[in-house]
């Protein structure tokens, strides 16, 4: 078979090279988010759940925030609470005095701040824009309580800010909230080589922790495409699951402890590093995916695992749903310890992939979906004696049809970008309906299937312009029962929305699933909350809200 004796000649390859291979680690660049671009549209129509904002003729790699369609026209039914003060030149005053620094305070009330301001107002993918006057960036813990305390007490609203690279509008005000921008925290305060315990502010960019760490031998136990530009404080507001969850686990069993402000100027000082700390309530896990709801995190303790000195990545093209589901448990029951992704991506995203931008894809021919495992483990012979047999069953057994094998890092990268490349890519045809979901394995790419056929039926799909979307396509984190379901559009159309909502909700909800699986609620699923919780629970989370958060002054507009 020729595609066994690919991989086979890979691994001969691999075992020749073993010195080489050995020391590969696995460091990716981000995606450069702030370039991304929207595609020209025609006659986008609105949509108030789902419109994304274009623009006729956008200078690549300079998107003009201020072209982007206000949130509170594409939700007309928000309006602004007027329990809320508006903001004056004395609040201004007061935040100068006191963040000192001229760079700390964006003012956009007494003087025009333009440009300056526009992109803490917009989110990247050009959904979601505020109306925002007031940026400001404490530089420590004890201003941000006072920065909040003020707030608080003047009934100022705020939106807290990390990186900006959230998938759902939470890290944007939808009127006139304050930003506070957590980015001038960026310190790394503790590291135990020993135990592996970090503790950083909340505003260091992921991937320079990572980069520190690996300094260590050590990793973040977190990983995703935008790591070059998001804040690990933000990955911990929005419990960010990203690539390596399948290994590492999520943030709610990674982090030992947090700082956090409440709106009242309280710090609560709960930066444990002890891995075991059976005291009571945990209080913590109510931050980590609070979405600033209830307080602004300013600092975390987490355990970092050792970085694993062997790696390796394969792709795979497989014929059925049914065999990607044989090779996650062959992968599972054979690999065990060293899996630390197994991803899955459908032919169609590849397809699109290579239309978008000509990327030369990994394998020849095509294939109805196609996998991404990596192995992370501590001994090369050992790792690669079990990717062999792992690799010979699945190709003997034809579960898998054709794969390639990494042999150095630049083309680990080459097949890791096949997979998160992906989000972005599916914007190039004008926007992109995003569903992230947690369905239960079996019927993972069911939906994908249902709704192609749902959208094709109601003459929707089409290659030529005629058609709003472009295709129906189904990608995500196999190991974690987590589907993306994108729907890229040429243009919003109330119809297309219509087909899909709320029959994705309910298909979700019929089957105990989850209708965010990582990426939060913010404001685009705010709505939909009760097709994943009950009554009770949405109940008990209101009345936590309210006790943290009196004056509903947290990032409001959003969540809950
Ligand atoms: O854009 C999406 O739908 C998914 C983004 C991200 O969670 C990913 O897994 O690449
Ligand atoms: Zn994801």
């Amino acid at each position: 078979m020729a595609c066994a004796s690919r991989i086979a000649s890979a691994l001969r390859r691999i075992r020749c090279a073993n010195s080489t291979f050995q020391r590969v680690s696995l460091i990716r660049p981000a995606p450069q988010i702030a370039q991304r671009r929207w595609q020209t549209t025609q006659e986008a129509t609105t949509s108030a759940s789902q419109e994304a904002n274009h623009e006729d003729d956008l200078p690549a790699g300079a998107p003009s925030a201020k072209t982007i369609k206000f949130t509170s026209e594409s939700y007309p039914e928000l309006k602004r609470d007027p329990k809320f003060a508006e903001i004056t030149k004395e609040h201004v005053t007061f935040f100068k005095d006191l963040l000192g620094s001229d760079s700390a305070v964006i003012d956009g009330l007494t003087k025009d701040a333009g440009e300056d301001i526009e992109p803490f107002n917009s989110d990247w993918m050009r959904k979601y824009r505020g109306h925002t006057k007031l940026v400001v960036k404490p530089g420590s813990t004890e201003e941000v309580s006072k920065v909040l305390k003020y707030c608080n007490d003047n009934m100022l609203a705020v939106v807290p800010q990390g990186g900006n690279t959230g998938l759902v509008g939470g890290s944007v005000p939808v009127f006139d909230e304050i930003v506070i921008n957590l980015s001038r925290m960026n310190n790394i305060r503790f590291f135990d080589e020993v135990s592996g315990v970090l503790v950083a502010d909340a505003g260091v960019i992921l991937e320079v922790a990572d980069n520190y760490l690996a300094e260590k031998s050590h990793i973040f136990p977190l990983d995703l495409g935008a790591k070059g530009s998001c804040q690990i404080g933000g990955n911990v507001a929005t419990n960010a699951g990203g690539l390596r969850l399948l290994r590492y686990g999520s943030m709610h069993g990674n982090i030992l402890g947090i700082e956090a402000v409440l709106p009242d100027g309280t710090i609560v000082d709960d930066l444990s590093k002890l891995r075991k700390n059976n005291t009571g309530y945990d209080i913590k896990q109510l931050f980590i995916g609070g979405e600033g709801t209830i307080g602004i995190i300013t600092a975390i303790s987490i355990l970092c695992p050792q970085r694993s000195p062997a790696m390796n990545v394969a792709y795979f093209g497989l014929e059925s749903f049914e065999k990607v589901q044989q090779a996650f448990r062959e992968a599972k029951n054979q690999l065990s310890e060293i899996l630390s992704a197994f991803e899955l991506m459908d032919g169609r995203t590849q397809k699109l992939l290579h239309k978008a931008n000509g990327k030369k894809l990994p394998l020849e021919g095509d294939h109805p979906f196609y996998c991404l495992i990596e192995t992370s483990g501590s001994n090369t012979e050992h790792d690669s004696a079990k990717l062999e047999a792992f690799l010979e069953y699945v190709m003997g057994e034809e579960i898998v049809s054709d794969g390639v094998l990494a042999q150095d890092q630049t083309q680990m990268l080459n097949l890791w970008s096949c997979r998160e490349g992906i989000p972005e890519v599916l914007g190039h045809w004008g926007g992109v309906y995003k569903y992230d979901l947690s369905i239960p394995i079996s019927e993972l790419y069911s939906l994908v299937e249902e709704m192609r056929e749902r959208l094709t039926s109601a003459g929707l799909v089409g290659d030529s312009d005629k058609h709003p979307v472009v295709d129906v396509v189904g990608y995500g984190h196999m190991g974690d029962s987590n589907l993306h379901l994108n729907i890229p559009t040429r243009r919003f159309d109330k119809e297309v929305e219509k087909a899909i909502e709320p029959f994705v909700y309910e298909w979700v909800a019929k089957r105990n699933g989850s209708i965010s699986a990582e990426h939060g609620l913010g404001i685009a699923k705010k709505a939909f909350i009760g097709y994943s919780r009950s009554d009770t629970m949405i109940k008990l989370m209101k009345q936590i809200k309210n006790l943290y958060d009196p004056n509903g002054i947290m990032n409001p507009y959003k969540y809950i």
